[in-house]
């Protein structure tokens, strides 16, 4: 196991880019199972995210929550130490160019507190755990809203062995890759 989450986090980006550039022309879509089709409700507030580089597309997951009557909010970051907001975002909204290279919602529309978070993942293992941009504000936005399922999405070239975990890393309960679907 490679215990210096900066050394893999650099491995892992490079991994996950080289797989996507293996598809020049269409990238893999990411699975849509029973198990999260029967979470959605009327109501819930979903958050996804605007994918960036090679990371992997939610859109199939964001589509079935719209379908289910979900509503979709996307996080909002101003740099690496503020928290990250989860803000309202109606899918014909603009996005603004943010830090990191984001795509966000403008910062004026309304928080939300999410029911299921979205999140991309850097690297995952088969215990549910993930490493992520090493900000920490996703770990974050975890332990404000413990209650939120978490499911982790990322291309099967992600998964990793074992990851090391920190105290205050909080295990996803699922994990989307356009191969498969690992559950808690
Ligand atoms: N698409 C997307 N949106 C997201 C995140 C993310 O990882 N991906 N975030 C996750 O927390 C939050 C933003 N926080 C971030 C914190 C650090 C970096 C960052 O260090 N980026 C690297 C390169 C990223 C890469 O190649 O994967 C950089 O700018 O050098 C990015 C986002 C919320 N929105
Ligand atoms: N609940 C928390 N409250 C305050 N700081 C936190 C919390 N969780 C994590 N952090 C801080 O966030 C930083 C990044 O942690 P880590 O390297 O584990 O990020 P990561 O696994 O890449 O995940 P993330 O996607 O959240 O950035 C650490 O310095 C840690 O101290």
């Amino acid at each position: 196991m490679i215990l210096d989450k900066k050394v893999l986090r650099a491995r892992m980006r490079a991994e996950r880019d080289r797989f996507v550039a293996s598809f020049p022309d269409k990238k893999p879509a990411i699975l849509v199972p029973p198990e999260f089709r029967d979470r959605l409700a009327h109501g819930l507030t979903v958050a996804s995210y605007v994918p960036m580089g090679g990371e992997a597309d939610p859109s199939p997951l964001a589509r079935a929550a719209v379908e289910a009557g979900c509503e979709i909010v996307l996080p909002h970051v101003t740099g690496p130490k503020p928290p990250l907001r989860f803000l309202a975002w109606d899918t014909e909204a603009a996005l603004i160019a943010g830090p990191f290279g984001l795509h966000q919602p403008v910062e004026t529309a309304d928080e939300r507190a999410p029911d299921i978070i979205l999140t991309p993942l850097v690297a995952f293992d088969a215990a549910l755990n993930r490493l992520g941009q090493g900000a920490g504000h996703y770990d974050r936005a975890f332990a404000a809203f413990p209650d939120a399922w978490r499911v982790g999405v990322a291309w099967s070239v992600q998964q990793v062995d074992a990851l090391p975990a920190d105290p205050w890393d909080v295990p996803l309960h699922a994990i989307a890759t356009e191969t498969d679907w690992i559950f808690a």
